[in-house]
This record gives C-alpha cells, structure tokens and sequence, in this order.
C-alpha cells in the first residue's frame, strides 16, 4: 500500500512537475495527498504548501469522486456545497484528476483559475487539458513506482549484506576468470583481499573455468605469512545458459574441526567422583591420577578388562586444562586393521580406490588441542606404531595418500589389558613406543585387590538398576557380599556392573538372593560348598539353586519339568508347586 509518506519522498519530482505544468499552461497547479495535505503548488499555494486543507473541500470531492472533472461555476457546483470557504473563495474555474496507483486514488493534481483569462484557458482547451493532467498523474504514479522499487532493492542490497556478514563463512563472487567483484566481512578476513585481484591467487591452480559446481575441496592458504588449511565449495552463476561469474564459498579448518568437536564430544562428562570406590588401593591411584591430569605427558594406563581404564583417562581428560576441547575415544581391535590408519590420520582425496572425494579427517586432527585415548593399544599393528611415534616425538600427522604434514596438539592417554613388555619382548611391539607412551604408567588395580570396594559398588550399582528397571531392592544378601568376595572377578567392575543387573531382573523378592545370580557365580558357590570355611545357605535358597539347574538343563516343558523331578528325587506335584514357590 502507498501511503501519503510516499508522496514526500518524491516532493522534488511533484515540485518540478507542478512548476512545468504551470509554466506551459500559465494556470496555478497544486497537489495534494489522500489526507488533504498540500504536498505542492505554484503561485499563490507556494506558501500554504504543508497546510491541511478542510473537509468539505472541492479536493476532498475530487478524492470521493475518483475520476477527472473540470468545474465552471464554483461555489454554485455540487462540490463546494458544504465549503466552508466558499464566502472568501475567488476561484474561477478548476480541473481535479485523481493520481492513481492500482487502482487507488493517493491524492490529487487539480488546476485553478483566479481570473477570466485563467478560466479561458481551461474551459477553452478541456479536453486536452483533461488528458494533459491525466498524464501527469500517470507521470507521479510512475514516479512513485519507481521510488518505491529502488527503496525495495535498497532493502534488500543490505539485508542480503547483514546475511552476508553475519555467516561464519567467506564469501567471494568473481567474473568468468576469476576476478573478485564482491566479498563479505569473513572473506576479506581471511584473504586481506585489498591485495589480491583474482581469485587464482587465493587457490592457486584449483581453479579452472568449470560449469559444474565443486563442493569441500582442501586448500593452504597464507595470512601474515602462516599457512593455513581451509575448505572451498564453487557455483558458477549461470545465466542463458552461459558462465557469467563464480561465487565461492570458504570454511576455515578450524571452524570446520569445532563443530565436529562440538557435535561428537561426548555431553556427559565424567570426574573422579564418578570411579567409586574407598578402598586404600584405588584412592591412592585416584590422588595419582588427579595429580597427572595437569601435565601434557602421554600416560599409558594398564589393568586388567573391567578395571575403569577409560573412566580414569575420561577423567583425567575433564580433569585437565583440556576439558572445553574434545575427548576422542578409538579402540584398537574394534576397527579392522585395514581401517586403523584412516581413521587415526585420515586420507587425502583419491588415496584409494573407495576413498571419498572430499577426503577424510582422522581422530587426531579431529582430538586436536584436546584428549586422544588409545585403548587396547597391545593391538595396534607394526606398521602403524612407528606412526604414533612420529605423532608421540614430532607432533605432526601425514594423511593417507597425503604429502604433507600436519601440526597437532593433542595429548595421548593409552591403555592395554596385555603386557606390553612381554610383546616388546617378543617384538610384536615396538621398544621404542612403549617408553614413549609408558611417560606416566598408571596400574589400576583389579577388584579382587580391592574388595573393600565391593560393599560401595554394589549399593550404586543397585541403585542404578532399581532406578533403571523400576524395581524397589533394599539390598544384596549377607551371603551374595560373602560369595562375591571369594569370586575371582575375572571381568572386574563391569563384570560386577553385569552380574547386579541380571540380580536386579531375577529377584521377585526385595532381597538379592544367591539363587538370583548368575549361573556362573553360583556354580563357583557350589564349589565353595565343599569348602567347609565357606558360607552357609539356607536349604530354601539351596533347593531353589538345584531345581532351576534342572530345569535349565533338561527344558521347562512338560517332558523336561519330569526328569527334572526324577533327577532331583521329588515327585512331579511337588517340582511344580516349589517352581511356584520360588517363581523359577
Ligand atoms: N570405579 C568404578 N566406579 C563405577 N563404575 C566403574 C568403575 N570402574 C569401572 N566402572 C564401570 O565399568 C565399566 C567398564 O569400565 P571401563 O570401560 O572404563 O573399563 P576398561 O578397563 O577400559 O575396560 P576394557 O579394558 O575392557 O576396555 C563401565 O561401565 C564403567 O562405568
């Protein structure tokens, strides 16, 4: 919608007409807007430009009427009827034409006589008048059109501008070979682009007159004398079907690298109050642990499976000046060997058959600045460890397929379940390696050293599977603490971790009972019931162990539930009734 306040903004272009129009015709012109507010005029209304005219006006007719009129007898027309300056008027003819923009009046051109001369003049020449002030209202209307579409493109010019400016991406648009036209806020950043005319300067030989776009290709780029690694994606701006430009697009490598960070890094971190645990022998290797988190040193953690070897390198890691940058965890033995090396270095593009065109970042860049932790570091093949050494002595990385090094500054923390200096001796692992990684060793015991941990581990472990499965334990019988005090935890926490989760499913009562464990673990209190030191059971939790092996071994079905009965010396109503009993 138009609005008076158009009108205003052309006041130059309505001046200039309303002059020339006076001049040609020799009768006063004036325009007014929708409001009846005098925008301009000649003559006599040069002064009362701005004036508000009144309501019964011939003007505020003219804006009822919507179409071109002239008027021979004012004061006695139908227009002036209601005027309230109709005793002062000394008006002797007027012409009034609408100025219109789609249809809807914004105001009026009008022209009026103030003597007989002036009144020959319209009445002589009406019909080309008329058509004469329809053309320049046309002329205004257009006017107004124009202004508005070059105020819309103004708009829009530094909309596009903010949007430009405020993306984390550089941004560049070139002619057909290259030459910059225009760039944003970021582009100028990273180039210093008053220094520089084409883009080939920027991309060096990259470049070549293409019609089909390129998306995420490397690049090194110089600043202040630094190179630095960055991404560039091309579209070319086609138009009839010819090439008529390029817009380039640019992400810094960095940028690049902490979104990846941001969106792979775990969300829950975790601390040393997280590894439970009060006996002497793991708070002492908790102290150690929180005193080494400061220092950059590669630390290599050994202990059995189970032991909380990652837990301790993720707290050590949340625990350091790295927490805000990214803990990036990689199993050895869980990737193929054929994989271990791209996804510890990455690939260049084209470094094998398969590989993605845009090439492939590995763990150690992607861990740049943070935590890299290698568990299972006894499996790494051969090859790839005089790899780590270089990344442990030099800190630079080679990709695969790649002629150049990369800087990285990431902290190692490896961990192995294996004896490393029994491999070393064997040479299935390189001496040189194991000291470099053995800077700081840190032993976890594993739980059968450190039962005075079971009571605490198995409280929270319960805990978390009460809340977990919705179930209400209160706790883990006498008996179950005596057994898993004797079991040799072979599989440590996460063992015990298993072992509580698969009571918390058994139980239907609100005690864990030594018939709700693992067969494993009850078969290892089986043989401790030879032993006359170990503890008694109850002859319930006794019969309930010895009907659910039979049943275990010979099925649940009629057939099996029978032999059950024969191999347990009951008989058949009584095999079924204590299944319900104990909910077997
Ligand atoms: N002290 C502890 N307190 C609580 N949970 C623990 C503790 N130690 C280990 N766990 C839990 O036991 C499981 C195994 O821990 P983790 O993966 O750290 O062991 P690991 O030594 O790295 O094992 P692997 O050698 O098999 O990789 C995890 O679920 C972990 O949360």
């Amino acid at each position: 919608m138009y609005s008076q306040n158009d009108l205003y903004k052309i006041s130059d272009t309505l001046t200039n007409i309303t002059n020339a129009t006076a001049s040609v015709i020799n009768v006063d012109v004036t325009i007014v807007d929708e409001k009846l507010n005098r925008i301009a005029g000649t003559g006599k209304y040069l002064d009362n430009i701005g004036e508000k005219l009144n309501d019964n006006c011939l003007f505020a007719y003219a804006l009822k009427q919507n179409e071109s009129f002239i008027i021979e007898n004012p004061r006695e027309h139908e227009a002036c009827k209601n005027c309230t300056h109709k005793g002062v008027c000394r008006e002797w003819a007027q012409v009034c034409c609408p100025i219109k923009i789609n249809r809807n009046t914004i105001g009026i051109i009008g022209l009026i006589a103030f003597n007989k001369e002036q009144k020959e003049i319209i009445t002589s020449n009406k019909m080309n008048l008329l058509e004469f002030l329809n053309h320049m209202a046309d002329l205004i209307a257009s006017k107004l059109d124009e202004n508005r579409k070059k105020e819309e493109i103004t708009l829009m010019a530094s909309e596009l501008e903010i949007l430009l400016n405020s993306m984390n991406t550089g941004v560049i648009s070139t002619g057909q070979n290259g030459e910059i036209k225009r760039y944003n806020i970021i582009a100028n950043e990273m180039f210093e682009l008053n220094k520089i005319n084409n883009i080939k300067e920027i991309i060096k030989n990259k470049f070549s007159n293409e019609k089909s776009p390129i998306s995420n290709k490397e690049f090194i780029y110089k600043y202040k004398n630094k190179n630095y690694r960055a991404f560039y994606s091309v579209k070319p701006i086609i138009i009839d079907n010819e090439v008529t430009g390029y817009i380039f697009t640019f992400n810094k490598m960095k940028e690049i690298l902490k979104v990846v960070n941001d969106l792979s890094s775990p969300t829950q971190m975790t601390f040393f109050s997280d590894i439970i645990g009060e006996s002497i022998n793991i708070k002492d290797v908790k102290r150690y642990a929180k005193k080494i988190s400061k220092s950059n040193s590669t630390v290599l953690i050994t202990g059995e499976s189970g032991t909380g070897k990652e837990l301790f390198a993720r707290s050590i890691h949340f625990e350091s000046e790295r927490v805000d940058k990214p803990f990036i965890a990689i199993n050895c033995t869980a990737i193929p060997e054929n994989l271990i090396e791209t996804e510890l270095f990455g690939y260049e593009e084209g470094a094998f058959t398969g590989a993605k065109k845009s090439g492939k970042l590995g763990k150690f860049e992607l861990a740049h600045k943070g935590t890299i932790f290698l568990d299972e570091i006894g499996d790494m093949p051969l090859h790839l460890q005089t790899k780590l050494l270089r990344v442990l002595q030099e800190s630079v990385i080679e990709r695969v397929g790649g002629n150049s090094v990369i800087p990285v500054d990431v902290r190692v923390i490896a961990a192995t379940n294996k004896l490393l200096e029994q491999k070393v001796k064997y040479k299935e692992f390189r001496e040189d390696l194991y000291y470099r990684l053995n800077v700081i060793p840190l032993k976890i015991p594993p739980l059968r050293e450190r039962l005075d941990d079971i009571n605490i581990l198995v409280d929270n472990f319960l805990e978390k599977f009460n809340k977990r499965l919705n179930r209400n334990i209160n706790k883990v019988s006498n008996n179950v603490i005596d057994l898993f005090r004797q079991y040799h935890w072979p599989g440590n926490i996460r063992e015990l971790e298993n072992v509580i989760e698969y009571a918390v499913n058994m139980c239907v009562t609100d005690i864990i009972n030594i018939g709700d464990l693992p067969r494993n673990i009850r078969e290892q209190e089986y043989e401790n019931i030879k032993e006359s030191t170990s503890p008694i059971m109850t002859i319930k939790e006794l019969e309930k162990i010895e009907i659910k092996k039979a049943l275990d071994r010979y099925g649940r079905d009629n057939k099996g539930i029978e032999k059950s009965a024969r191999a347990l010396g009951i008989g058949r109503a009584t095999i079924y009734r204590k299944i319900k009993l104990y909910n077997i």
